[in-house]
C-alpha cells in the first residue's frame, strides 16, 4: 500500500489491506453490539401491602468487552393486573449498579436486602442491611472470624430466618495461623503475612477445591445476627466437611432453631468440584448457635451447640443437594446426583426425593427417603427424559403447598416443569416450542420466566394457569416488554434474518450390544439464514460442547449469534452422552470417547450435507474442553473434512492431563467407562497411560493438516495449559499452520 494523499500513512496490522481492515472494524463493532446485550440472571417478587399487586426485582448483568468487566445491576418493576386481565409491568426509570457487590439476597418479606462485599485483600468482609430507602446497618467481619462469603454455584447458601433477624451463610474458614521460625527460635501462631525475613509456614500446603476455587479450602457455616452484627461459626460440624446450600428448618416454638445444609467430605484428597456433580455429599441438620424461636433475636444465646453434633439426614443415598422445605414444614425435598456419584460420570441424570420432617423438630438420621422423580433410563419418544442440571428456587412452591416449579433440560431445550411432590406427577409448563425457557421467580401462582432461542435475545415472559379453578394444567404465557431485552437496531435486523431447527440424527452402526436408549437418534441444532445469502451454501461451523456430559441448548448465545449474523451456518451437535436424553444414552459414552462421540459428530455433518444444507468443502469445527478433545480428534481422524479448526483449552492427551488436572478421576472414567472409577489412582500404571494415550487426539496427530487456532487459559486447573501447548507444538513440528492465543488471567472457561 502506498501513502495516502489525504493524510499520513495508516498503520495496518501485518498483512491486512484497507478493505479487510474495514471489514474487521465493522465486525468488531458488531461483536461489541452483541456482547453488550444484558443478561437477566435472577429475580424476586414481593407482595405489595394491598396483597394484590406485587413488586419485582431483577438482577441483570452486562459485559463491557473493551474494559474486560461485567457490571451487575438491579432493575425493579411494579406488577399489576389490568382490567382486561393482561399484566402491566411498570419499570423503574433506570437500573441501579451494584458496584463491588459479591452477592445480594432480599429477605423473604422484601423489607430488607442483604448486600455482601467480599474483601480483595486482608480487609474485613462487609455486610450491609438495606431498608427500602437507606442502608440501615453495616458490619465488618474480620478475617479472624471468616474470609470471603461464598457466591458460587455449589457452596453458596444465604438464608434469612423466618423473623428476618438472623442470616445463615457460608464463608471461608479463617486461615490457620502460620508458625514462625526466627533467630530466637520457633513461635506458633504469632506471624502475620506482613512479617518478612522469616519462613512463615508457606510450604504447609492445604488442598483446595480445584478449578475456579483457587484459595478456597474450607467453606464453613456462620450465622449473623442483623441487630447486633455478631457473626458466629456454627458448631458441631466435623472439620473434614465442606458445607454449602444452607436453609433454615421450620421453626419450632420454644426450641433452638435448626439449619439444614449440604456437606461434602474430603476423603484422601479434594478433587475439583466445578462441573462435577459426582462428588459424594449428604444433607445434615445442626442447631443454629443463636436463639430460640419466638425470641426477639437481639442477643446471641450463650448455649453451646457443640453438645449437638450435626445429624446426617441422608445416610442411604450417595448425593443430596438443594434442600427445600415445603411451606407447611412437613417435607424436606432435595435433588440427588446419585447416578453421577455411583457411575463416576461427572454429570448424569438427577433424581428428586422427599423426607418427612418431624414437626417437633427432632433431628433424625433414620428418616425414610421417598423417590419423587426417579432417574429416567430410556424415555419414550417425546416424553419426559428425566431431570438435568436442575437447581431449585429459594421458594419454588405454588399456593397448594405441594406443587413445585423447577427448571430442567429436555433434549436440546431448557424447560420449566411443575412437580407434584406428593403424587410425583411431572408436567411441562413451558410451551412445547423449540425455544429455551428458565424460571426466574414465582409471583404467587404465576411464573416469571425468561425465554430465548439461538436467533432471539432473552425476553421476560409471564405465565399463568389458564383455568385455575378447574385445576387445568394448561399454562398461558404473556410477553413482558422490558428495558433489559433491548438491543441495537442492527442486531435486531440481523437476527430477524435467521432461523433455527432441532434436527433428529439417526445413529450409525447400532450393534446388538448398545442399550435401547443409546440406539435412539440424537439431536443437533442447525442455525442458518432464512434466505439464501448468495448462490453457494454458507460456510458451516460445527460447535461441540464439553463435559462430555453437558449439552448445547436452544438458548441465545451472543458469540454464536454473532457468527450466524456474519454469514456462517451453525451445527451444534448433542452427540450421545449429552444431558437431556435419558441415562442409557448418557452412559453409552464413557469408555468410548474418541470413537462413539467422534462418529456421532461425523454422522451429524453428513446428515446436513446429504440434505443440501452444507457444503463439504466449507466446514469449520470448534469446541472447548471435551469439545476441544473432539475438535482435535476430528482433524486427526477426518483430516480432509475441515477447512479450519479452533480449540479452547482442549483435552489433547489424557495421559498428560491425568498427572496435572484437578480431576484425574475424570480421565479414568472417560477412558475406561464406569469401572475406571475403581482403577483411579494417583499413580497411573504404564498400562493406564497407554490406554489413555490411545484414546486421545495426540495419537492421531500425524494425520492432521487443518490450520488450527488454540485459545488457552493460563490459569486453567482443569485442562492445564501444557495440554494444549504440547499438541499445538506437535502440529507446528509437522508444519501445520497453528496460532496460539494465551489468556494470562483466564481459567478453564475463557470469559475475559
Ligand atoms: C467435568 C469436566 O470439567 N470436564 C471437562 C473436561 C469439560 O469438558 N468441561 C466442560 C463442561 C467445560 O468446562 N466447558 C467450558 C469450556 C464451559 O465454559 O462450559
Amino acid at each position: 500500500m502506498g501513502s495516502s494523499k489525504d493524510g499520513p500513512l495508516k498503520e495496518m496490522p501485518l498483512g491486512l489491506d484497507a478493505t479487510t481492515e474495514e471489514e474487521y472494524a465493522s465486525q468488531s463493532r458488531l461483536l461489541q453490539d452483541f456482547t453488550s446485550i444484558s443478561s437477566i440472571d435472577k429475580a424476586w417478587t414481593f407482595k405489595s401491602d394491598s396483597g394484590i399487586e406485587s413488586q419485582a426485582m431483577f438482577s441483570i448483568s452486562q459485559p463491557n468487552l473493551l474494559a474486560n468487566k461485567r457490571k451487575k445491576f438491579i432493575l425493579s418493576s411494579h406488577i399489576s393486573r389490568e382490567s382486561n386481565n393482561s399484566m402491566n409491568f411498570q419499570w423503574s426509570p433506570f437500573p441501579v449498579e451494584m458496584m463491588g457487590v459479591s452477592v445480594f439476597v432480599p429477605s423473604p418479606s422484601g423489607a430488607k436486602l442483604l448486600v455482601v462485599r467480599n474483601p480483595e485483600n486482608e480487609s474485613p468482609c462487609q455486610f450491609e442491611i438495606w431498608g427500602r430507602g437507606q442502608v440501615e446497618k453495616e458490619f465488618h467481619i474480620p478475617q479472624s472470624v471468616h474470609g470471603s462469603v461464598y457466591a458460587d454455584e455449589w457452596f453458596q447458601g444465604i438464608s434469612w430466618n423466618a423473623d428476618e433477624t438472623l442470616i445463615a451463610y457460608v464463608a471461608e474458614e479463617p486461615a490457620p495461623s502460620k508458625p514462625t521460625f526466627t533467630g530466637q527460635g520457633y513461635k506458633n501462631g504469632s506471624s502475620t503475612d506482613k512479617d518478612f525475613g522469616n519462613w512463615k509456614g508457606h510450604g504447609d500446603w492445604k488442598e483446595e477445591w480445584g478449578e475456579t476455587y483457587a484459595g478456597k479450602r474450607q467453606p464453613a457455616l456462620f450465622v449473623i445476627n442483623i441487630n447486633s452484627g455478631e457473626a458466629q461459626a456454627v458448631k458441631g460440624i466435623e472439620k473434614s466437611l465442606s458445607v454449602g446450600q444452607v436453609v433454615w428448618a421450620p421453626p419450632v416454638k420454644g426450641s433452638q432453631q435448626s439449619l439444614v445444609f449440604v456437606g461434602w467430605s474430603e476423603g484422601i484428597r479434594k478433587l475439583g468440584i466445578k462441573y462435577c456433580t459426582n462428588r459424594p455429599c449428604a444433607l445434615y441438620a445442626v442447631r443454629a448457635p443463636n436463639s430460640e424461636s419466638e425470641t426477639d433475636g437481639s442477643e446471641l444465646k450463650a448455649s453451646s451447640t457443640e453438645d449437638f453434633p450435626a445429624v446426617k439426614l441422608t445416610q442411604s443415598i450417595s448425593s443430596a443437594l438443594y434442600p427445600r422445605f415445603s411451606p407447611d414444614g412437613k417435607f424436606l425435598l432435595f435433588i440427588s446426583a446419585r447416578s453421577s456419584v455411583d457411575s463416576g460420570s461427572h454429570y448424569a441424570t438427577d433424581s428428586l426425593h422427599r423426607i418427612d420432617w418431624a414437626v417437633d423438630g427432632v433431628l433424625s438420621s433414620s428418616a425414610k427417603i421417598v423417590d419423587v422423580i426417579p432417574v429416567v433410563m430410556c424415555p419414550e419418544d417425546d416424553c419426559f427424559p428425566g431431570l438435568y442440571k436442575s437447581s431449585i428456587l429459594s421458594n419454588p412452591w405454588l399456593s397448594d403447598g405441594c406443587m413445585m416449579i423447577i427448571s430442567s433440560i429436555w433434549g436440546s431445550c431448557e424447560v420449566i416443569l411443575s412437580v407434584n411432590v406428593l403424587s410425583a406427577e411431572v408436567s411441562r409448563v413451558s410451551p412445547a416450542d423449540s425455544n429455551s425457557w428458565n424460571v426466574l421467580t414465582l409471583d404467587g401462582d404465576n411464573i416469571i420466566a425468561v425465554s430465548s432461542s439461538p436467533v432471539e435475545v432473552p425476553h421476560i415472559k409471564y405465565g399463568y394457569l389458564v383455568d385455575k379453578e378447574s385445576k387445568s394444567t394448561t399454562w398461558s404465557w404473556l410477553n413482558v416488554s422490558s428495558p433489559s431485552s433491548e438491543c441495537s437496531e442492527k442486531v435486531k435486523f440481523l437476527l430477524s434474518s435467521l432461523q433455527f431447527s432441532i434436527l433428529k440424527v439417526p445413529v450409525r452402526h447400532v450393534s446388538g450390544s448398545v442399550t435401547k436408549g443409546a440406539a435412539k437418534p440424537f439431536e443437533a441444532i442447525f442455525v442458518s439464514s432464512k434466505t439464501k445469502r448468495n448462490d453457494s451454501l454458507d460456510p458451516l461451523i460445527v460447535i461441540l460442547h464439553g463435559g462430555p456430559h453437558d449439552v448445547s441448548v436452544s438458548s441465545f448465545s451472543k458469540s454464536f449469534a454473532f457468527l450466524s449474523s456474519i454469514g456462517f451456518n451453525l451445527l451444534l451437535v448433542n452427540y450421545r452422552g449429552s444431558l437431556g436424553f435419558g441415562e442409557e444414552a448418557l452412559q453409552s459414552l464413557p469408555g468410548k470417547v474418541g470413537s462413539q462421540d467422534v462418529d456421532d459428530v461425523l454422522v451429524a455433518i453428513d446428515h446436513v450435507i446429504d440434505r443440501g444444507l452444507a457444503s463439504p468443502s466449507k466446514i469449520a469445527v470448534v469446541g472447548g474442553s471435551h469439545g476441544g478433545f473432539l475438535t482435535t480428534h476430528l482433524i486427526g481422524q477426518a483430516p480432509d473434512k475441515f477447512a479450519v479448526a479452533a480449540a479452547m483449552n482442549p483435552v489433547c492427551n489424557l495421559a498428560l492431563m491425568v498427572g496435572t488436572t484437578d480431576i484425574p478421576d475424570w480421565c479414568y472414567v472417560v477412558a475406561y467407562g464406569s469401572e475406571g472409577k475403581n482403577y483411579y489412582t494417583e499413580a497411573p500404571s504404564a498400562e493406564h497411560l497407554t490406554l489413555m494415550h490411545s484414546k486421545s487426539p495426540i495419537s492421531h496427530v500425524s494425520k492432521v493438516k487443518t490450520p488450527t487456532l488454540f485459545l488457552l487459559g493460563a490459569q486453567d486447573l482443569r485442562v492445564p495449559v501444557s495440554t494444549g501447548f504440547q499438541y499445538a507444538r506437535a502440529l507446528k513440528e509437522k508444519g501445520v499452520p497453528v496460532k496460539i492465543i494465551v489468556f494470562p488471567h483466564d481459567v478453564h472457561a475463557i470469559k475475559r
